[in-house]
This record gives C-alpha cells, sequence and structure tokens, in this order.
C-alpha cells in the first residue's frame, strides 16, 4: 500500500484541462468493437487499470486488439471470433467489464471462468445471473453464482422481456449483449433511466434498437460492424475538477471536451440547484455522444435535496457531491441511493467516516447520507480504501483543508484516473 502527503499548499485552481477519455464508453467500444466484424478504432480510449482489464479479457478470447500510438484497434471477427479462453479472465477491479462480458459469453459456446480482485468478489453477480440463466445460459460460482469466480458455459439463448428491479446500466448492458446473440426479441424495462452508451453504440456499429419510454428492445442473431469510436472526456472524471473549482476561493476551470450524455449530467443539475457559478457550451460538430466544454468558478453553495431518478444521472458522482455539499450553507440530504453499498468499496460508509476523519458532519443512512454544511476541513490521515473515487475525492477536499492530508492506497486512481494527482498539481496556483 502506498501513501502520498498531500500538501498542496494552494489556495486556487485555475485553468483548462482535457480530462481522460469516458470509462463506460471505452470499455464499451472494446466490446463492441470485438463482436463486430472488421476493424474498430478508438480514439482517446481511457488507459486506466479498468478498461485495460477489459483489454486483456477480450485478447484471452482470442480478439486481435493492438495498440498504435494512443488508439487502439480491434480486428473484430463477428460473434463466432471469440474462441474458449486457454485461462481465466480476469476482471480485475471492474464490476463493468464482469458484468457486461457475462452477457456477451452467455451466448458463446465455450467454457471460461471469470475472476477478480478482493473487491469485485464482494460484489453481487445475481443480478445479471438470474436473468442470463433465465435466456439459458449455464453458469455456476461462489454462493450459487452471485460472487466471483464465476464458470460460465455458452448456450443458445431464449429471448426474453424483464423488468429490472435495480436501475442498473451494468445489468441493462449485460441482457442487451446477451438479447443481441437470443432467438427472437429480448425487452429490457427500465424503473428510471440509467446511462444509455450501450444503445447508442448498438446502432453506431450497425445494429438495430428500439427504444419506447423505458421499454428498450433488441431482435437476436444480429451481426455487427466495425467503426471509429471517438471516446468523450469522462464527466465522472470531470466532476472531481468542477467540484474543486466550485468550493475553492479564487478559482476557474474549464473543462474541455466532456461527455454530455443527459443521463450523466446529474452533477450539472446538483452544481446548478445548489447555486454554482457554472456554464456549459455544447459542441456542434459532436458525434454520437454530445460534447461540450464545462466552466465552473468559486461558488457560494446552499443545501439540497438529491433523490429519485436524479440517482443513476450522478450515481458515480456521489462521494465527490458529499464532500463539495460539506461546501453548502444549510443540510444535504442524498436519498434513494443504496446501490453505493455494492461499488468497488460501501461508499455510504466509506464517505461517511473518511471525510468525518478530516472534520466533516456526515451521517450514514440506509440508503445515502445527510449532510450537515458548511464545515471547515482540517488535516488528518484518512485512506482510499482500495477505491479510487473515494482516492480522488479525498485529494480535493485535501486542497481545502486547514492542515496536511495523508492519503493512504492513493494509487487506487490508476482505475479510473492514472494521472489524476499530476494533472491536479498542474492546475492549482
Ligand atoms: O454501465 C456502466 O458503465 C456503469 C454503470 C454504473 O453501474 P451500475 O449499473 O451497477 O449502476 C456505474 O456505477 C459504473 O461506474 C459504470
Ligand atoms: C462503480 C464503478 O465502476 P465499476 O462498477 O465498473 O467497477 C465506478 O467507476 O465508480
Amino acid at each position: 500500500m502506498e501513501v502520498k502527503q498531500l500538501n498542496f499548499n494552494r489556495h486556487s485552481i485555475q485553468g483548462t484541462i482535457k480530462v481522460p477519455g469516458d470509462k463506460s464508453i471505452s470499455h464499451r467500444a472494446i466490446m463492441f468493437g470485438a463482436i463486430s466484424s472488421g476493424k474498430t478504432i478508438v480514439r482517446n480510449f481511457l488507459f486506466g487499470a479498468d478498461c485495460l482489464s477489459t483489454i486483456s479479457c477480450f485478447r484471452k478470447l482470442g480478439v486481435n486488439i493492438i495498440q498504435e500510438d494512443n488508439e487502439i484497434v480491434i480486428y473484430g471477427e463477428g460473434w463466432s471470433g471469440l474462441k474458449e479462453p486457454a485461462s481465466v479472465l480476469d476482471v480485475g477491479n471492474s464490476g463493468t467489464t464482469t458484468r457486461l462480458m457475462l452477457g456477451i459469453l452467455a451466448g458463446r459456446p465455450f467454457h471460461s471462468v471469470v475472476i477478480g480482485d478482493d473487491s469485485i468478489a464482494k460484489r453481487p453477480m445475481n443480478r445479471v445471473v438470474l436473468p442470463l440463466r433465465q435466456m439459458g445460459a449455464k453458469i455456476n460460482g461462489r454462493e450459487n453464482g452471485n460472487y466471483t469466480p464465476i464458470a460460465i458455459q455458452g448456450s443458445p439463448l431464449t429471448s426474453i422481456t424483464y423488468e429490472l428491479p435495480v436501475a442498473s446500466a451494468q445489468v441493462k448492458s449485460c441482457l442487451l449483449l446477451a438479447g443481441l446473440q437470443a432467438n427472437g426479441e429480448t425487452t429490457i424495462i427500465e424503473p428510471a433511466a440509467t446511462r444509455d452508451h450501450t444503445e447508442k453504440m448498438i446502432q453506431h456499429f450497425g445494429g438495430e434498437i428500439s427504444i419506447r419510454n423505458n421499454q428498450i428492445s433488441v431482435q437476436g442473431n444480429q451481426q455487427l460492424t466495425g467503426t471509429v469510436v471517438d471516446v468523450p472526456g469522462d464527466i465522472s472524471s470531470a466532476a472531481f475538477f468542477m467540484v474543486a473549482a466550485a468550493i475553492m476561493e479564487n478559482s476557474e476551470v474549464k473543462l474541455e471536451n466532456v461527455g454530455l450524455n443527459p443521463t450523466r449530467t446529474g452533477i450539472i443539475d446538483v452544481l446548478i440547484k445548489m447555486g454554482a457559478d457554472i456554464s456549459i457550451e455544447m459542441n456542434k460538430d459532436a458525434s454520437y455522444e454530445p460534447v461540450g466544454t464545462i466552466t465552473v468558478r468559486t461558488s457560494i453553495l446552499k443545501g439540497i435535496e438529491i433523490s429519485g431518478d436524479l440517482i443513476p444521472r450522478l450515481i458515480d458522482e456521489l462521494p465527490i457531491i458529499a464532500l463539495l455539499a460539506t461546501q453548502a450553507e444549510g443540510t444535504t440530504i442524498i436519498k434513494n441511493a443504496e446501490e453505493l453499498k455494492v461499488k468497488e468499496t460501501n461508499r455510504i460508509d466509506a464517505v461517511a467516516r473518511e471525510l468525518s476523519q478530516l472534520g466533516a458532519n456526515i451521517v450514514p443512512t440506509e440508503d445515502g447520507m445527510i449532510i450537515i454544511g458548511k464545515t471547515t476541513l482540517h488535516g488528518g490521515t484518512v485512506s482510499s480504501l482500495g477505491d479510487h473515487r473515494i482516492g480522488m475525492m479525498l485529494g480535493v477536499a485535501s486542497l481545502i483543508c486547514k492542515e496536511k492530508v495523508i492519503l493512504e492506497d492513493y494509487e487506487a486512481v490508476e482505475v479510473s484516473y492514472p494521472n489524476f494527482f499530476e494533472d491536479l498539481q498542474a492546475l492549482l496556483k
């Protein structure tokens, strides 16, 4: 475990930055390239540990994936180009790799075993295993298939109509990937809108999909064609700089080329509702995913309630939103966010514990937290607990701490943003 002394000793954050590529879209670009026929070029791919795990798994599945300068090139040979792997598929820390890949493997006529790190071993897989079994996949694993290691024998799949018990883009995407290989039409019904990158990518790779309100349907036996994917900057990474600019004095940060898909922009809605000084400019020439520039300046913030359908639109930003709320006047209440308990860590406990360590006033609840602002943060020793988003949030927290902060396990940030601390340092004045 590595320890970082965060003693930036700076008072403002200023400048322009392009954050790395979107993690969700980078995973999908590799997977869709792998199951399509022909060449796929992925530009602005995120070279973070999670997306590298996806590349490594699909290479083991026999797909030719190469890096040319900063681009990834995939030579797909369609569904049948995937072959039985000779060794286990290691997803590392990545929930997205695990759940989406299971949807692909479910219909492939071979055996494979999926493993991951200690965090993945605690994350529930029944949410995909149970519906995949209904479609005909043969899956075994620890605790009846709920946890890795998971063994899967792919089989011919039958389509289903499935109402998601939780609003999860990973479950939806897994079942759409299985549905593309099934006989007949598969329909997924969402309780609330979740990120729709898979739906967009099916269309981008020449497939057919129908979307009516909260019902998404795909026909089976679809063959996709390789293409070029321009990955926008990750709004989930941009969020750390947005919050840093809002809570530090004399600050202004301009974030260029950020993905602004409306299923991901809950953080912007929250900043606006809290009274932040923020402006958005859409790029006119963006491709199939909306992209734009976000500018955030020092802000006077007030506490709000964050709940309901907004939650899936900012689920990964809740740790940094909790820090934001510590600097708002009044109380912020986060509700309906029980999904936070099954991320890389239990993020309700992790946020409450680590930020309280620095002097924040946060009460964890069953489905979220109550943050009482505005608090002055002091220094102390905290830990990412092995969770990249907790590590980056604590890095931003250290910027407004009165004394120095020691961050344990800081290298967890490699999962989604390997150069996070260097990029942050470069903007500090
Ligand atoms: O589909 C995706 O790329 C993701 C979906 C979300 O997970 P859930 O589907 O479990 O909510 C999110 O938390 C994760 O970081 C990425
Ligand atoms: C939850 C996350 O990712 P995953 O589910 O892919 O591990 C995340 O990036 O915050």
